[in-house]
């Protein structure tokens, strides 16, 4: 998933604040309860165990102006956080413990003040070196206590409390033959629905649910706006099964409320291939909230991917489940700075000017690489070469086919109405060779109650690989690095050029070599990496302690997700 993330304001740009402790009160589901497999075999009903014959009458009537489609429901109440009535005794200890919180993070200086002692005891047992690593000590906002987690709790995924030098691998291994045939129930006047995305009707449904319903910021000034070209981009990949596009829908309205989506894909773990489903697009409409749906969705894919083998997931958020293998953090370069100041995304730094920002993000008319065009049908077996060693370079990343560089990274003319994504080669000027690639995608963000513009056209970063990287000390000597700022220097000019109004990029891959000189800005949103029913050692997330981008955390994410 893509995250909606603003540019941080500069004032505000280090003061990084979390939500630290919470009550550990709750007992812990045993996992079982909850695995489809163990369903079948006579355990407890995972839709039991959410919704109470209780909770069904009250929800019954809440959701009744879904039912018929009135939009006179004012139900959407969030779940409750953590809160804590009673103000903390003021923490008076000098001891080793608080230097050793401090060291490990710094940017925690303003928060250890006010804190109890079991509090920073608490705190410090959250920064260990792994969340340090994975980024989670300062994206981990919203964490909340495992016990808390009442349906992640449940799930085969790794805890927050896992030892770093865990085994990698499956967390349990499912007999396809136990799983149920058949979905868990939902409650009386909803069905669930397999979403034919080859039927257009039915495609603008997905769409309709996903551009009203689907990710926001925080303040609700933008909304992701997918286009149907997108979808069927992104959830038609190679392999793709329409099993896996799963709907709900109120049985007497017919309408879709809530979808959840998969498709197939191959991710290396170190040197381990784990097929998995890249789950995505989870979302349920606004009147349908905190009512337990989404686990309900959640366990529904789990049991279509079980049923046919398929054992494990990869997915990410903006939420801090249980637990992150990776956190990367989002950059955005303006490209038309003027517009996202007006539509408030960029803030005006302190002592500068509307004419000084224009000036600094000016991009010249064109490129400058030798021998940059754009990429073509005949390209695509040097790119699935180049990509796949370049991608060899990270501890977590796909392994193209061909027909998934076709698929994800070609443009076909007159194939979609909307372009979606944008990908350059590098042939080598005399030997025609492809020495270099990258692509960005288009995702618009509608800009909710601006008079003055309705979208912003976003691009974001996706793959790229350069020859480059396989030259000796490449690193060391800084020709990486040249290289790939004069790549994305490019990518800039070229993105402007298709009318984008910012370029977006995450701390993976090789991006720290180039997000500061290219003017990225660092962004709010912090993008979390997740496996499912597998456990990995911590992986960088390309930042560091105080979550800038570090080229020496490089070498870990090479997944880029849409
Ligand atoms: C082997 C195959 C396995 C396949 C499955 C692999 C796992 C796939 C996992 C899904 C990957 C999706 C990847 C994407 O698409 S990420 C995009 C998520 N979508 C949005 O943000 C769109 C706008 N929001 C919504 O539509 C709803 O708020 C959603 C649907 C997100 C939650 O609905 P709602 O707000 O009405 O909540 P609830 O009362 O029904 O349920 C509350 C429970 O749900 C947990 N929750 C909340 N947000 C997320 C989230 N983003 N991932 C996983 N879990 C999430 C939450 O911690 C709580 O559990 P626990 O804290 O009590 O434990």
């Amino acid at each position: 998933m893509a995250e909606e993330s603003k540019q941080v304001d500069p004032k505000i740009n280090n003061e990084v604040v979390k939500e630290v402790v919470e009550s550990k009160n709750a007992p812990e589901q045993d996992a079982s309860d909850d695995d489809p497999a163990n369903r079948a075999a006579g355990n407890s009903d995972a839709v039991a165990a959410e919704a109470s014959s209780k909770k069904k009458k009250s929800k019954k009537k809440k959701l009744k102006s879904i039912l018929t489609g009135s939009k006179d429901n004012k139900e959407n109440t969030a779940e409750a956080g953590p809160s804590s009535s009673s103000e903390p005794p003021k923490l008076n200890i000098k001891g080793n413990m608080v230097e050793q919180l401090l060291q490990a993070n710094p940017s925690l200086k303003p928060e250890v003040a006010g804190l109890s002692k079991s509090q920073a005891e608490d705190m410090l047992s959250k920064l260990k070196l792994e969340d340090l690593l994975t980024g989670m000590s300062i994206g981990g906002k919203n964490q909340k206590d495992m016990a808390s987690y009442k349906f992640w709790s449940t799930q085969p995924v790794a805890r927050f409390d896992d030892k770093p030098d865990v085994e990698e691998g499956p967390i349990k291994i499912i007999d396809p033959e136990k799983v149920p045939s058949d979905p868990a129930p939902l409650i009386e006047g909803f069905e669930w629905v397999t979403m034919d995305l080859n039927d257009e009707k039915e495609l603008e449904e997905v769409y309709d649910l996903l551009t009203y319903h689907y990710v926001e910021d925080d303040e609700a000034m933008f909304r992701f706006n997918y286009s149907a070209s997108f979808f069927g981009w992104a959830l038609k990949s190679p392999g793709w099964t329409k099993d896996w596009h799963v709907g709900v829908r109120a049985t007497q309205s017919r309408k879709l409320v809530a979808f959840i989506s998969g498709v197939p894909v191959d991710i290396r773990v170190r040197d381990k291939v784990v097929k998995c489903s890249e789950i995505n697009f989870l979302c349920i409409h606004k009147k349908l909230r905190s009512k337990r749906l989404a686990p309900v969705l959640i366990k529904e894919i789990t049991r279509r991917c079980y049923r046919v083998g398929v054992q494990q997931a990869v997915y990410t958020g903006g939420v801090v489940l249980p637990k992150p293998v990776s956190s990367c953090r989002y950059f955005h370069r303006s490209l038309d700075w003027l517009k996202l100041y007006e539509v408030g995304f960029s803030p005006m730094p302190a002592k500068s000017t509307k004419a000084r920002q224009i000036t600094k993000y000016h991009l010249p008319g064109s490129t400058s690489t030798n021998g940059l065009r754009q990429m073509q049908e005949k390209d695509v077996d040097a790119v699935c070469d180049l990509l796949n060693r370049y991608l060899k370079r990270f501890e977590f990343a796909p392994n193209f086919t061909k027909e998934e560089v076709y698929h994800w990274l070609l443009h076909k003319e007159g194939t979609t109405p909307e372009q979606v994504v944008w990908s350059y080669v590098v042939e080598e000027p005399g030997t025609g060779k492809i020495i270099d690639f990258f692509s960005f995608y288009l995702l618009e963000s509608s800009v909710i109650g601006n008079k003055k513009h309705d979208c912003v056209r976003a691009a974001y970063l996706f793959y790229y690989a350069t020859e480059t990287a396989f030259q000796p000390n490449a690193l060391e000597s800084g020709a990486l690095k040249v290289r790939l700022n004069a790549l994305m220097h490019d990518a800039l000019i070229l993105a402007k050029r298709y009318n984008f109004d910012v370029f977006n990029a995450l701390t993976l891959l090789d991006n720290p070599l180039f997000l500061q000189d290219q003017k990225f800005g660092a962004g709010d949103g912090q993008l979390h990496y997740y496996l499912y029913n597998y456990r990995v050692a911590p992986i960088s997330g390309g930042v560091d302690q105080n979550n800038d981008p570090d080229p020496t955390k490089m070498g870990g994410v090479g997944l880029v997700m849409l």
